[in-house]
Order: C-alpha cells, then sequence, then structure tokens
C-alpha cells in the first residue's frame, strides 16, 4: 500500500526570543505559516520490517539521522507497530534554510503513518510525538498560521493571513538552528512585536502585517553571513512591501501584495540566488487537524 503526502514550508512571520531555558532551548513566541512550497513524501509498506530512506537530495541524509526516519521509527516504538515503511523524500524546500523542511517531513510522515499504519492517534497527541523531534515538528503537523510559544512546540491557531504573495530567497549557504541559537543572547531592544502581527493578521490588516514583520534571530545570522543583508536589501530595491528572514536563516522573505509586482521582485532577486521562489500563503491548517 502507498501514500502520498505533501509537506509544505513554513515561515516566521514575527519570532521573538524572551529567555534562556534551563534544559539548553530557549522560549519563543512565534507567528509561523505555511506556504505552498512543499516537499513530497511518499510512504510505501514493505514486510521486512525496516524504514528505508530514498531520496536524490545530497544534503539530506539517507539514514536514521532523516527526521522522516526518526518520525517512523518513535511511531513505530511508541504504538508497537512491526511493519515496515519506505519513505521517499522528493525535496524541493532548500534544506538548512529556516523553512522547516526536515520538520515538515518528519510531521507529513507522522501523518501518513498514522493513516497507513491505521492508528488513529488524535491530532494533538500526535503533535506532541512531533514534539520528541524537533521543536517545529508540532506546528508543522497542524499546518495553517499559528502562535508558537514554549520552545515551539505549544500551538494556538490563528486565521489566515491577508493574502498576498511571498517571494523567498535562499542564498547558497546552509545554517545551523543550533549555532544561531548559542550565538543568540536575550536583549531587551531586541523584541519584535508578535502581538501586534497577531492583531494584523485577526484584523486582515495587510499594512500591520508589513509593519509588525520581525525576528530576533537576524542579527545573529546577519553577522555570520553578511550576504544575508544584501538579499534583503535588493528585495528591498526590487520593491518588496515588506521583508524578513525566517527562522533561523539564511532564506529571507518579502511580501508582495500585488500580482503584477511579483515577477519583478522574482526576476530582481534571480540575479543573486539560484533559489528563489515566488510561492502563496497557505491559509487553512492541514486536511486531518
Ligand atoms: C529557528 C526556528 C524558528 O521556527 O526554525 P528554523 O530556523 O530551524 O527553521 C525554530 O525555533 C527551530 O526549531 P527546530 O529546527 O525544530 O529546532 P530543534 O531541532 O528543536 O533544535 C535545534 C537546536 O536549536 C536550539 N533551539 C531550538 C529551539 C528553541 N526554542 N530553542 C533553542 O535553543 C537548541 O540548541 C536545539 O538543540
Ligand atoms: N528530511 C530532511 N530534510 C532536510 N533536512 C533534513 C532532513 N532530515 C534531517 N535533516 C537535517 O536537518 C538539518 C536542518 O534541515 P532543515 O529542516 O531543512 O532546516 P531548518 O531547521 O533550517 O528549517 C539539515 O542540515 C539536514 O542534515
Amino acid at each position: 500500500m502507498k501514500m502520498l503526502v505533501k509537506a509544505p514550508a513554513k515561515i516566521n512571520l514575527s519570532l521573538d526570543v524572551l529567555s534562556k531555558r534551563s534544559d539548553g532551548f530557549h522560549e519563543v513566541k512565534m507567528v509561523m505559516t505555511m506556504v505552498d512550497l512543499a516537499d513530497r513524501i511518499e510512504l510505501e509498506l514493505v514486510d521486512d520490517g525496516m524504514i528505508h530512506i530514498l531520496s536524490h537530495d545530497r544534503f539530506v541524509p539517507g539514514d536514521h539521522r532523516n527526521l522522516a526516519y526518526k518520525a517512523a521509527d518513535l511511531l513505530r516504538k511508541r504504538y508497537n507497530v512491526t511493519q515496515g515503511v519506505a519513505i521517499t523524500i522528493q525535496k524541493q524546500i532548500p534544506v538548512a534554510a529556516g523553512l522547516a523542511g526536515g520538520s515538515s517531513d518528519a510531521a507529513a510522515t507522522l501523518r501518513g503513518l498514522n493513516t497507513l499504519w491505521d492508528l488513529r492517534i488524535p491530532i494533538d497527541e500526535l503533535a506532541e510525538v512531533g514534539a520528541e523531534i524537533g521543536s517545529d515538528v508540532s506546528f508543522c503537523i497542524y499546518g495553517g498560521t499559528a502562535l508558537a510559544t514554549g520552545r515551539g512546540e505549544v500551538i494556538q491557531e490563528l486565521p489566515a493571513p491577508p493574502k498576498c504573495w511571498v517571494i523567498l530567497a535562499k542564498p547558497s549557504i546552509g545554517v545551523s538552528t543550533a549555532d544561531v541559537y548559542h550565538s543568540f543572547k536575550v536583549d531587551k531592544d531586541n523584541h519584535p512585536n508578535t502581538e501586534g502581527m497577531v492583531k494584523a493578521i485577526k484584523e486582515q490588516d495587510y499594512k500591520g502585517m508589513c509593519e509588525n514583520l520581525g525576528n530576533a534571530l537576524e542579527s545573529v545570522t546577519l553577522k555570520m553571513h553578511p550576504e544575508v543583508a544584501h538579499i534583503k536589501e535588493q528585495m528591498e530595491r526590487f520593491g518588496a512591501d515588506a521583508v524578513l528572514m525566517s527562522g533561523s536563516g539564511p532564506t529571507v522573505f518579502g511580501l508582495v501584495e500585488y500580482e503584477s509586482k511579483v515577477q519583478r521582485v522574482y526576476n530582481g532577486l534571480r540575479g543573486f540566488c539560484d533559489q528563489v521562489f515566488a510561492v502563496r500563503i497557505l491559509g487553512d491548517r492541514n486536511p486531518l487537524a
């Protein structure tokens, strides 16, 4: 038996870091939303009782280090499943980009195997299982748009943001999330207005959403990789309405309200980055959520 599951990328419209916790993680307050750039995960039941990972992307681990492998392994152990699965990952989302590609692959694997192995795990429990794999996996289980707190795993649903285009530009460097958090120092002057972002989304206020874009991790990554600042400048120069780095980076995204402007920003960025995408925000939660 086979199943295809989509694993969309996320962007952080607001990312505040409140404090460092005693467990090594940071307390965050973020607004996250899914966009329609997605990996495709094919799950096929196999009789050898093993988990197989197949991917043509050279940056994606083909073994137990893959987050999709971890997802299948955790489900098997937690719910006493003996059946094996072959997981084929067709990557579209750039790797180590601040777009949660690996987390979304893990979440799609959990959702898909929940059906394929007929486990009937309620969605909130599936999100708790996901949190054991990574802080962003819970959000990816639900999809849509959410306010995420705790270390990122406490999810409150938000309505879909006002309609717009998102231009994603990924410079040819990968960024380690752990390195960025490690270099981050909590500073009273570095707190984006996450409440302002929530309000703008609830009121469907596109201008308010643009004004409240903010990411406390941006200054750390910009210091490590000045090319990210350069891409931000180019995105602004070519006419994006508002520009921000996603997550720990290095992907930069620009919001564009009118379709007539999308091609100009997209083409402008193609001159600076190999990986540029013009996508829409995915308003709704995943079908199972
Ligand atoms: C920064 C964000 C924003 O959405 O995304 P990415 O840039 O990774 O996409 C997330 O907070 C990343 O979540 P995720 O990538 O799942 O992180 P995890 O695997 O749980 O953690 C990787 C490492 O990052 C650090 N970490 C992560 C989350 C958190 N709230 N505080 C932390 O300090 C820890 O050092 C941890 O060992
Ligand atoms: N299915 C997967 N897809 C992408 N990367 C994965 C996957 N599984 C494990 N990884 C590892 O996770 C790291 C972070 O990747 P990714 O989730 O794409 O980035 P980010 O945490 O910046 O959103 C990569 O360096 C990669 O080695």
